[in-house]
């Protein structure tokens, strides 16, 4: 079980994140996000994934597709991780400068997605906010209906997870990998390192895969 840590910002709460076993570490770049990171914030963040051997992913919703992949690529990123009217050209664009691209999408917003539609290394399927903690209903993806052989197995779980939670919903759909942010915060934009170890723990325990 992959397990992303989104929303870092300082290389504390990074390094913590790496010490309790993440296998990525994201950073937002959103002017609407109470989590938006400057460069220097992100610089930390990408040192102590890499110090860790773990992927840095710079995560974007409204930056233009090439800017935030030349961003990716200057800060030191491994991926690049696009939410929302991104189209096919913008994918090959970013995939030009940074290889590794990633698609983050809401089946509540585009219902007939499919996994490699536009050509993306992951498709992390999200609720219809991003970074809100809201959840949304996952009955439709699991194993064995109609849905789930169009997403395939390779995907990501986000959208309003917790170490509460995070067990029931990897059992239900068996992604590849779960993606968090308010979940493992006290308020919005400041993480807690508890909720980071827990959330970490239940997710690796509910998948099987205690170690990484
Ligand atoms: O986190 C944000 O504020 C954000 C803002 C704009 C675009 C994307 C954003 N987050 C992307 C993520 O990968 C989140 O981890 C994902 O949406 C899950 O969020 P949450 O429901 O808060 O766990």
């Amino acid at each position: 079980m992959y397990v992303k840590i989104c929303g870092l910002r300082d290389a504390a709460t990074a390094r913590h994140a790496v010490a309790s076993g993440a296998d990525a570490l994201g950073v937002v770049m959103s002017a609407r996000s109470p989590r938006n990171a400057g460069v220097g914030e992100a610089a930390e963040v990408v040192a102590e994934a890499r110090h860790g051997g773990i992927d840095a992913v710079l995560v974007v919703d409204a930056m233009p597709a090439v800017r935030a992949a030349e961003t990716a690529l200057r800060l030191g990123f491994e991926v690049l991780q696009l939410h929302g009217d991104y189209d096919a050209a913008d994918f090959a664009a970013a995939q030009r400068i940074l290889p590794r691209v990633w698609r983050a999408a809401s089946l509540a917003r585009d219902p007939g997605l499919r996994a490699g539609d536009r050509g993306e290394e992951r498709l992390l399927l999200d609720g219809a906010v991003p970074g809100s903690g809201a959840g949304w209903d996952l009955s439709p993806l699991a194993p064995g209906t109609a849905l789930r052989a169009r997403i395939g197995e390779g995907w990501v779980l986000a959208g309003g997870l917790d170490a509460r939670n995070v067990a029931d919903r990897v059992r239900a759909v068996m992604p590849w990998g779960v993606d968090v942010s308010s979940g493992v915060e006290r308020e919005p934009g400041l993480k807690d390192p508890a909720l980071i170890e827990r959330f970490i723990v239940a997710a690796r325990g509910a998948a099987g895969t205690e170690e990484r």
